[in-house]
């Protein structure tokens, strides 16, 4: 599948930070505006290398420390309109029709908005954002409490109190080493009390308890990476594989895996794109997503995605309708408009490109 291809067929992305997505320009732009004097270069080509290069480290709390020069960036509500405008406009043109973007309102609070108006500032972003690309792509955000403080129940309130303006979910990212999900009980069963979705991040940096905590006693409806769930697959000599009841839990319940292959290169939870569990899990019948996870920080994009995954397992156009399918079917949308988009956009875009002439 060609480059071209792979960027106009449909695409949806289930994980993807806010924070983690910023144009390298507009970081040096607003820095020079908010008189932030700590950005390691003025050099967009450059600042986009360091990003990669100092969240390749095989640590996943190296990867988030590059998180403190995007976050002092979006500390206003003119910065954070202008970041999630261009976030929904470079995934359009990246041919994502549709996007769960995450971020932690907490972390957008040094300069005085209160959480409120940090996702009004966000949500009017995402349909300045949206305008702009002619409704070719539809974002809803994810309101992400960090672990390893104590303000997920107020995160989880402020979710419940925007859910359907924008806001379609909660979750919990940050170091997991020492931050199990349980931790946060009191925030899940919040939003389980009124009936609203989350996703957690577990099995990335720790194994199977993390994501057993996060399935078991959380109650999490998707799994933010998961990678971590072969820790309870046995592959036997002939190929064949032993399920735990986890594994066999979490697939036989069709909850949805946030996959992240570069991101877990880097981190440490993936050695390479060739020997990536996704295409293991894929043939247990998992419910797989592909995503991005942080598009600057991770240096990618959904089609660079793709495109690994092409060289990697040989997938065609059919795997990647079935990934984002699957997206879309695990979104935290309202049931009509998903079937909105598979009817309308997704199905009809890998027809089209199965229709045409081979290049
Ligand atoms: O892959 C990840 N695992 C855990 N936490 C993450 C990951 N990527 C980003 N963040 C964290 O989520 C915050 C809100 O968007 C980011 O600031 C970063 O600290
Ligand atoms: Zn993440």
């Amino acid at each position: 599948m060609h480059l071209s291809d792979i960027i106009t067929v449909p695409k949806v992305v289930l994980h993807d930070h806010l924070d983690g997505g910023l144009r390298p320009a507009t970081i040096i732009e607003l820095a020079r505006e908010h008189g932030y004097d700590a950005l390691p270069t003025e050099d967009p080509r450059a600042l986009a290398e360091w990003f990669r290069d100092a969240a390749d480290s095989g640590s996943l709390e190296r990867y988030l420390e590059t998180f403190a020069h995007t976050c002092a960036v979006m500390q206003t509500q003119g910065a954070l309109e202008r970041v999630a405008a261009e976030c929904a406009e470079d995934l359009a043109a990246d041919g994502v029709v549709y996007a769960e973007i995450r971020y932690a309102p907490e972390q957008h609070l040094e300069r005085g908005l209160t959480l409120d108006e940090v996702v009004d500032a966000v949500n009017a972003g995402f349909r300045e954002g949206e305008r702009r690309a002619r409704g070719r792509i539809t974002v809803r955000t994810l309101l992400t409490g960090m672990r390893h403080t104590d303000r997920s129940l107020e995160i989880a309130e402020l979710t419940v109190a925007h859910r359907d303006r924008g806001v379609a979910g909660f979750d919990i990212a940050g170091g997991e080493v020492g931050n199990p999900p349980a931790r946060h009980l009191t925030a899940f069963q919040h939003l389980k009390r009124h009936n609203c979705h989350f996703t957690i991040h577990a099995g990335e940096a720790v194994g199977a308890e993390s994501i057993h905590e996060a399935v078991g006693i959380c109650g999490a409806e998707r799994i933010g990476h998961g990678v971590r769930i072969t820790d309870d697959i046995t592959v036997h000599d002939d190929g064949t594989a032993s399920l735990g009841h986890l594994a066999a839990y979490v697939r036989d319940n069709r909850i949805a895996l946030e996959l992240c292959p570069t991101s877990n290169l880097q981190t440490g939870a993936a050695k390479d794109y060739a020997t990536h569990p996704i295409d293991l899990l894929r043939g247990l019948g998992f419910r797989v997503t592909l995503n991005t996870d942080n598009r600057l920080v991770s240096g990618t994009t959904m089609s660079q995605e793709f495109q690994h995954m092409v060289r990697a397992f040989g997938y065609g156009p059919e795997v990647f309708e079935e990934f984002t399918v699957a997206a879309i079917e695990s979104a935290f949308l309202p049931l009509p408009e998903r079937q909105r988009l598979i009817d309308e956009v997704i199905r009809p875009g890998y027809a089209a490109l199965a229709t045409q002439p081979t290049r």
